[in-house]
């Protein structure tokens, strides 16, 4: 008793946890063990029990520390819990339905929190499990941010609304400014909290420009949107050229198409796995920015290589029967989150894009049959897998 007294003594509200575990698992908390299950095929296994001790974790930590996350251009939080685990935070800057303006070019768009939980629970779906866990949470934005940063350049940003609202911007390259603030009602913010992955230190990523890249100029065509056979080219290309790293690039095309992101400049791969590995689907923000259009250019690398791995082709099959329909299941995937309570993560509208977008891939698909032979990449070869079976 003694011993715990002077243990909270000397470790106040504000400390970390003392290190407990050892090498045995069951000692080790949900970060870590997620840390240690990374393959080298993906970054998760959907039926890993931890998963959800993970997303409960991230959703329920006490929050000890709250700094800026450098790199990027609009504003995270890299937030801190007792046990040493981490998250990225990003905050909610509109209202969960508001569209996209259409005058805006998608590099001008804002990061939405909802679309970073909603593309976990998509990539999910969809059998590629190559987000990191993500989850939305409720925070205070004085209790939870404020009074604990040591980050300096966060606090001077802090402000009280003229609608008394506790509000701040930060500081980084876009929508960092007064104009642009991110306000608590009066002190409670939805944010999406991501799992962080294993420091750099420890696994070092490699980061890897997409050859579908965007212009991100006004007046700029890539060469992609000049050349109707820029993927033989592209096929050609080390490490296009081997393995699955060309379907790969497709099914993440897949993913953004369906989610309409149009933000994927880079992906990164792990340093440690080579280049047979899988792609990491980091920074979904600027997805389900608009339900009410399709942007067919996300599709190029698929229209363009006419490749795709079977899993996915079966997968997204089975998501298009009425039984277990992608809308619908992504509805109820969505409603698992912590924030569902307050709103749809995703409104009807967006659910039903997704059906609309799913049919428009099958869709490329069958032209595709038409015009080639050998479109199907067949990573099921002697598999007897669970592929035909509804996702959960
Ligand atoms: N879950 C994560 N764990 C560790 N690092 C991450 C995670 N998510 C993102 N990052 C890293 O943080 C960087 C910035 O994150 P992100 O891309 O989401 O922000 P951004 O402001 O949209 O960046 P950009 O403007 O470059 O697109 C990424 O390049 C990535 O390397
Ligand atoms: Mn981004």
């Amino acid at each position: 008793m003694l011993l715990l007294l002077l243990r909270a003594f000397k470790h106040p509200d504000v400390s970390y946890d003392k290190v407990d575990w050892t090498s045995d698992v069951e000692t080790h908390p949900p970060w870590l063990r997620f840390h240690l299950g990374i393959s080298r095929w993906e970054l998760y296994n959907r039926k890993d029990p931890n998963m959800a001790g993970l997303t409960h974790y991230l959703a329920t930590q006490r929050i000890l520390s709250a700094v800026q996350k450098t790199g990027g251009t609009q504003l995270k939080l890299l937030m801190s819990f007792p046990n040493y685990g981490q998250a990225l935070l990003k905050p909610m800057k509109q209202a969960r339905d508001a569209e996209t303006d259409g005058n805006l070019f998608y590099f001008s768009d804002f990061e939405r929190h909802n679309a970073e939980i909603a593309a976990f629970h998509l990539d999910r779906l969809l059998g590629f499990n190559r987000v990191p866990p993500v989850v939305g949470r409720l925070i205070n934005v004085t209790s939870e941010v404020r009074e604990i940063t040591t980050d300096h350049k966060l606090s001077r940003t802090f402000f009280t609304s003229p609608a008394g609202n506790v509000c701040f911007y930060g500081q980084c390259e876009y929508y960092c400014s007064l104009e642009h603030p991110v306000c608590g009602q009066p002190h409670a913010l939805e944010v999406s909290l991501a799992a962080m992955l294993p420091d750099l230190t420890l696994a070092p990523r490699r980061s890897w420009r997409s050859p579908w890249r965007r212009s991100y100029s006004r007046t700029k065509l890539a060469q992609w949107e000049k050349d109707p056979a820029y993927c033989d080219t592209v096929k050609q290309t080390p490490p296009y050229n081997h393995g699955t790293r060309l379907v790969d690039l497709i099914d993440m095309a897949i993913l953004d198409f369906l989610m309409s992101n149009m933000d994927r400049h880079h992906y990164e791969t792990f340093e440690k796995f080579g280049n047979e590995t899988f792609l990491l689907h980091l920074d979904n923000g600027r997805a389900f920015g608009r339900h009410s259009r399709d942007e067919p250019t996300i599709l190029t690398p698929l229209k363009q290589c006419c490749r795709i791995r079977r899993s996915t082709l079966l997968r997204l099959r089975l998501l298009s029967l009425p039984a277990g329909r992608l809308s619908d299941v992504m509805r109820e995937s969505l409603v698992q989150d912590p924030l569902a309570g307050a709103a749809p993560l995703l409104s009807e509208p967006h659910l039903s894009a997704l059906d609309r977008r799913l049919a428009a891939i099958l869709q490329a698909v069958q032209t595709c049959q038409h015009q080639h032979r050998e479109i199907i990449y067949n990573d099921l070869e002697g598999y007897d897998g669970d592929f035909n079976q509804q996702p959960d």
